[in-house]
């Protein structure tokens, strides 16, 4: 499993200071230059002498369809559909509220249709996203990643000359609190960028909090329970584009299989015409059809911890079209730093205490030092299986 910077946002408020800190790890791992994935992109789908040597080794994984790949399609879209509305409306609560645990607990993953989030707020987010991606290279690299620093436009968090590399470039951004922003690393073209990130923050924020609310709840803790431990707490955009990749789609990802270490991650694709989110259960990968109009939603490690294993962190990875880019936009939720992250006492009433506890910063050093020795981070924290 690939490190990558969707994994690296441990950070907190220096207090007193009100700057956001990253985790000392984060600095400590660092990261070295490399390819500008949608400029190599351009070179390689434009290129029709020597084909098979465009797309370089260090992108090519050795057996990226070794496991069994279920294909979505005829209004299937693998993972369970949540109505939000449904979890509202008294009359539907306490049905569509089983339906959501059971999807966090079997899946990890779900669609949420009716989510409430204005049309133009998301559009706009949107559109301004793929606007940045347009722009021509020097142009987004004013808020290029900087040495030591995880925010900002670049690629995938590479820590040796010989890590495969995934297909894809980013753009990470600290969005909450509002005080830890970061303008440097914010786009100012298009000039509505700002904006339109601000105004998806809100609600996607309040979205967040809502179905952490329903979770609790549907489990039988207090609703506030989940709520309390990420309301005002960090939250990270990793904004991610995948080029076509014509000569050898079947052989790169776009970001190699991973979970996402906080809590929960709200999910949005932009152009529903390609899908590339692949979601793991029984030792297959799914392949998830996301529905128009509609979030992704997924379990982080840490939730599955809080809540003592009642929900999952399941394994996911991006996979590449060969003709299409494709951009998504993932909002994870994090515990602040010095959270003690373990089974919190709602969710472990009459049952058996299923993980150790560590705090949220000691859970992310271990987290990189997965990639050292190989050890999955959560599977070192699971007491007893699922
Ligand atoms: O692009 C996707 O569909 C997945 C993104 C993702 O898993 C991440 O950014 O952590
Ligand atoms: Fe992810």
């Amino acid at each position: 499993m690939e490190i990558h910077l969707s994994l690296i946002k441990s950070t907190a408020l220096e207090r007193g200071r009100g700057i956001p800190i990253m985790a000392e790890t984060a600095r400590e791992i660092g990261s070295l230059p490399v390819t500008n994935v949608q400029a190599l992109a351009e070179t390689c789908n434009t290129n029709e002498v020597d084909d098979d040597l465009q797309v370089p080794e260090r992108y090519l994984s050795k057996e990226p369809n070794a496991e069994e790949v279920i294909a979505g399609g005829d209004g299937n879209c693998a993972i369970p559909v949540i109505d939000l509305d449904r979890l509202v409306d008294p009359r539907s609560s306490s049905s569509e509220c089983a339906k959501l645990v059971s999807a966090c607990r079997h899946w990890g993953f779900f669609q949420l249709i009716n989510h409430g989030v204005p049309d133009q707020v998301i559009g706009n987010l949107k559109s301004d996203v793929v606007e940045f991606f347009k722009q021509p290279l020097e142009d987004k690299q004013e808020c290029a990643q900087q040495p030591g620093n995880i925010e900002g436009y670049g690629q995938a968090f590479v820590v040796s000359e010989d890590q495969k590399l995934d297909w894809a470039d980013m753009l990470y951004i600290l969005v909450q609190p509002t005080e830890s922003r970061d303008l440097r690393f914010w786009p100012t073209r298009p000039p509505s960028f700002r904006n339109s990130v601000d105004a998806y923050s809100l609600e996607a924020t309040e979205l967040g909090y809502r179905l952490l609310e329903f979770m609790a709840k549907g489990v039988g803790a207090e609703s506030a329970s989940l709520r309390g431990v990420f309301e005002g707490q960090p939250q990270g955009m990793r904004v991610n584009c995948y080029p076509a990749c014509r000569q050898a789609a079947d052989r790169v990802l776009g970001l190699s299989p991973h979970s996402d270490p906080g809590g929960l991650t709200l999910l949005l694709q932009i152009n529903n015409d390609v899908h590339g989110l692949q979601v793991k259960k029984d030792g297959k990968w799914f392949a998830v059809e996301a529905m128009d109009g509609a979030f992704i939603v997924n379990v982080g490690d840490a939730l599955e911890i809080m809540s003592n294993g009642k929900f999952t962190s399941v394994e996911h990875r991006a996979v590449i079209h060969p003709t299409k880019e494709r951009t998504s936009v993932a909002l994870f939720f994090f515990p602040s730093s010095d959270t003690i992250v373990g089974p919190l006492l709602e969710f472990t009433k009459g049952d058996e205490v299923r993980y150790t506890s560590t705090s949220y910063q000691d859970y992310m050093k271990q987290y990189f030092a997965e990639k050292l020795d190989g050890k999955k981070n959560l599977e070192r924290l699971r007491l007893l299986e699922l």
